[in-house]
């Protein structure tokens, strides 16, 4: 039996009749109807005329398919849409599909077609941090991103962190077979946090193997999902989330003299960074111009932070960064299981003599430093692409060193260029990819800082660990970088 005309009423569904047929990247109307209501502004199941307008709806947008009984058997099947609309809100309508080819009901070819990566079929955990996002994530999260994973049917567990450290033990005693995808509706701390809990597991390869890791972007630091799922607008993320591809990105080993190794997913960072972040912390009621403030600062004073740098480079030059990457992107390899080898480390320990086939940075420059920035993603925040030529699996750490002898002129250029990557370009930033480095500071106080956390404030060694975590890619690959 059909859905009764009250129960659509109580939705605010509309209960169009018209036809359509499924295109090869839309499901197309064929006839909409003339008078076409106006939708609901607020209402989450209403019809939304501007989709209409263009006479199909993206398989891209479909959030649902449900193909309703018929009434009458003579006409075609029913199928009642959820699909994603303008201003990133939900609306439903009911179509009759035309022409279907093939033996499955519309509603499940549509599916098919909506999930290419089966996403609609996972299981969610949650985890979001109150903290976070100045105090907004939950409701972020509650407002953008819930409506849109209630509509594609996802199954969704949420919990809360009530403590730093919370989602490492979150994640540390999780049934490894209840869920398949941890989504961290935080800034860049939690999913740090939940890699450390996964490595933390007894069953850690298992949970490396079984566990996806992604970001809903509710905090103030989002590097994650701008580099992942090409936006850090929390609605418009579940959506690329919802339809992204499971891929195997790299992560780094982090050693430090007489602390637990760490993993990292993001960034090292020593200098104007990491000062501008971590020594700004009191700032935090100003949202993210806080770090603007905190780099100008650092470049008028001309802060030097001295330290040495050793390198095991995979290219030393920009052009060897360049051949790399084009080389690389586009790259698309299976999945494969990784195991416990995948994460030992390869280098000596950081106490060790540096291995003869590093290269020491230049002393000139290491005593004079201005910014030490070593990466895995491209975006290290919303609009700032400062490392270009990072790619998801490449076994390799990009890295930025400049000089804060600099002429002020010069550093504001290459710092201004950063949101479209443009300081590659000046002979000023050196630019590389390596296998590992060590950084050992040359001050009595400072900050070290690790996928945006503060770091003892001693040598730290870093070494990519190739391919070893699962994450969510937008079409499988990193958002989009300037050309190199
Ligand atoms: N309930 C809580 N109370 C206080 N701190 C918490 C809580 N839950 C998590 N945290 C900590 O908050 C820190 C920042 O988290 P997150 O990255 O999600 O937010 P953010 O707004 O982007 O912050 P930041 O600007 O520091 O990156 C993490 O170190 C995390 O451990």
């Amino acid at each position: 039996m059909s859905r009764s005309a009250s129960n659509d009423r109580l939705l605010g569904l509309s209960r169009l009749s018209a036809r359509a047929q499924l295109g090869d990247n839309a499901v197309i109307l064929a006839s909409p109807n003339q008078n076409l209501p106006e939708p609901t502004i607020g209402c989450i199941t209403c019809f939304d005329s501007d989709s209409f307008a263009s006479l199909e709806i993206l398989y891209a947008d479909i959030l649902w398919a449900e193909c309703l009984a018929a009434d009458d058997s003579d006409i075609s099947p029913q199928v009642e849409l959820t699909y994603v609309g303008s201003e990133l809100r939900v609306y439903k309508c009911v179509l009759s599909i035309d022409t279907l080819p093939g033996s499955k009901d519309a509603a499940t070819q549509i599916l098919a077609r909506a999930y290419r990566h089966e996403m609609h079929r996972k299981r969610f955990l949650v985890i979001i941090n109150p903290h976070g996002g100045q105090g907004n994530a939950e409701n972020l999260y509650n407002e953008q991103c819930k409506p849109l994973l209630q509509a594609a049917h996802v199954s969704v567990d949420v919990i809360k962190t009530t403590y730093q450290g919370h989602a490492t033990a979150i994640v540390a005693d999780l049934p490894l077979s209840q869920y398949d995808v941890i989504v961290c509706a935080s800034g860049d701390g939690i999913p740090h946090e939940v890699v450390n809990g996964m490595r933390s597991r007894k069953d850690y390869v298992a949970a490396f193997n079984r566990w996806t890791v992604a970001q809903l972007p509710c905090g103030s630091g989002n590097a994650m999902a701008a580099s992942c799922l090409g936006t850090v607008r929390p609605g418009a993320a579940t959506l690329a989330l919802l339809k992204a591809q499971e891929r195997r990105v790299d992560l780094m080993g982090v050693s430090q003299a007489g602390q637990p190794p760490k993993l990292s997913f993001l960034s090292q960072t020593y200098g104007v960074i990491a000062c501008s972040d971590i020594c700004t912390e009191f700032l935090r009621f100003m949202g993210a111009v806080r770090f603007d403030l905190g780099v100008l600062y650092q470049v008028v004073r001309r802060s030097k932070f001295p330290c040495e740098i050793s390198i095991k480079y995979a290219c030393e030059t920009k052009e060897g960064v360049s051949e790399f990457y084009s080389q690389r992107k586009g790259e698309n390899p299976e999945d494969v299981d990784v195991s416990s080898k995948n994460f030992q480390l390869r280098f000596p320990d950081v106490e060790a003599p540096v291995p003869e086939d590093w290269t020491v940075v230049d002393p000139q420059v290491t005593a004079n430093l201005g910014i030490f920035y070593s990466g895995k993603m491209p975006y290290v925040a919303d609009g700032v692409q400062f490392f270009p030529a990072a790619l998801p699996d490449d076994g390799t750490i990009d890295i930025v060193v400049t000089d804060a002898r600099d002429p002020f002129t010069k550093t504001a250029a290459y710092l201004t260029r950063v949101g479209s990557g443009g300081h590659f370009d000046f002979s000023e930033v050196h630019y590389a990819k390596a296998e590992a480095f060590r950084l050992t500071p040359r001050l009595r106080d400072s900050v070290i800082s690790v996928d945006g956390e503060n770091f003892p404030f001693q040598a730290l060694q870093v070494e990519v660990l190739k391919g070893v975590c699962k994450t969510l890619l937008k079409d499988g690959e990193f958002a989009e970088t300037r050309n190199l």
